[in-house]
C-alpha cells in the first residue's frame, strides 16, 4: 500500500535518508519515531513527491505520488498544518479543497463534524487558530476525499488529551475500514498506543521496525528508543 524501497537522499552533502525501507500495509497504522533530523519529514516529502529521492523509490499504491490519478482522492496528507493562507477562513478551505476535489459541499459539512470543528470555529479565519484546531482543520483537509492511504507528519502536534484520544479513535477507525495510515511522531507514549508497527529510525537510517510488543520487547517503547538512537549516534561519531 505505502512502500519505500532503498530510498537514500542527499542534500548538497548530507545524507538524510541511507537505504530506506519498509511498508505500510492496507488496514494499518505505522508510526514513524525518530529522533530530531532523523529523516522523517524528508522521507515523508519524497513519499508526497514534494522532493525527489537520490536514489530508490517510494510508492503509494503501487505507484510514485506524482503518478497517481487525481492523488487528493487517494492518499490524504497532512505534512504542515500551518500551512494555509491565513485570511481563510477553515470553512474555505475545506470548500477549496472539496471543490479541488470535485466533492460536494455537503462533504466539507461531514468532515468538519467529523474533526469535531463547530460551525462557529469553522467561520473563524486560519490566521487566529490555535495549533490544535489547525491540526485538526489539516486532517479534516486530508480526509476530504475519503484516501485508502493517508500521510500524516506530527498529527499529534498541538492537541489537547482529548484532542489526542480523539485522533487515536479516528486512525483506529480509519485504519478499521481499510486506510493505509503512515504517521510520525515524537510523541512515544501516543504512538504505542495507536500503531500497529512501529519503524525507528535514527540518522536516515531505519533502527528498527515491527509490532510495538516486538520493539519494546517487555520494557518500555521509549527505552528501546533512546537505546537504539544513542547507538546510532555513537557509530555515527
Ligand atoms: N532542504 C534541505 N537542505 C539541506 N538539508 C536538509 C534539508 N531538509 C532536511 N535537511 C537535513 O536532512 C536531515 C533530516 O532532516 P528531516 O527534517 O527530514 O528530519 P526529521 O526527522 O523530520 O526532524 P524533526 O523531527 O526535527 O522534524 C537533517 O540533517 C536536516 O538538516
Amino acid at each position: 500500500m505505502i512502500e519505500f524501497s532503498h530510498v537514500s537522499k542527499v542534500y548538497r552533502g548530507v545524507r538524510a535518508l541511507d537505504d530506506v525501507s519498509f511498508t505500510v500495509e492496507a488496514g494499518s497504522v505505522t508510526g514513524f519515531l525518530g529522533p530530531n533530523g532523523a529523516g522523517k519529514s524528508t522521507a515523508l516529502r519524497i513519499l508526497t513527491g514534494l522532493s525527489r529521492a537520490t536514489s530508490g523509490s517510494a510508492t503509494v499504491l503501487g505507484r510514485p505520488y506524482a503518478e497517481l490519478d487525481c492523488p487528493g482522492s487517494q492518499v490524504g496528507t497532512l505534512l504542515d498544518a500551518g500551512a494555509q493562507h491565513p485570511g481563510r477562513t477553515g470553512r474555505e478551505i475545506l470548500i477549496l479543497g472539496a471543490m479541488t476535489l470535485g466533492l460536494p459541499r455537503s462533504r466539507v459539512d461531514e468532515v468538519l463534524d467529523l474533526v469535531g470543528l463547530t460551525g462557529r470555529e469553522a467561520k473563524r479565519t486560519f490566521g487566529g487558530y490555535s495549533l490544535g484546531m489547525r491540526q485538526r482543520l489539516g486532517i479534516g483537509h486530508a480526509l476530504l476525499g475519503r484516501p485508502r492511504a493517508l500521510v500524516l507528519d506530527e498529527p499529534a502536534n498541538g492537541l489537547d488529551p482529548q484532542g489526542i484520544r480523539w485522533m487515536r479513535g479516528l486512525l483506529r477507525d480509519l485504519a478499521g475500514s481499510g486506510c493505509a495510515v503512515l504517521l510520525s511522531s515524537h510523541l512515544l507514549h501516543e504512538v504505542e498506543q495507536v500503531a500497529d508497527h512501529i519503524v525507528m529510525i535514527g540518522r536516515g537510517r531505519v533502527l528498527a521496525r515491527g509490532t510495538v510488543d516486538e520493539l519494546s520487547r517487555g520494557r518500555s517503547l521509549e527505552q528501546t528508543f533512546l537505546e537504539l538512537t544513542a547507538n546510532a549516534d555513537r557509530s555515527a561519531a
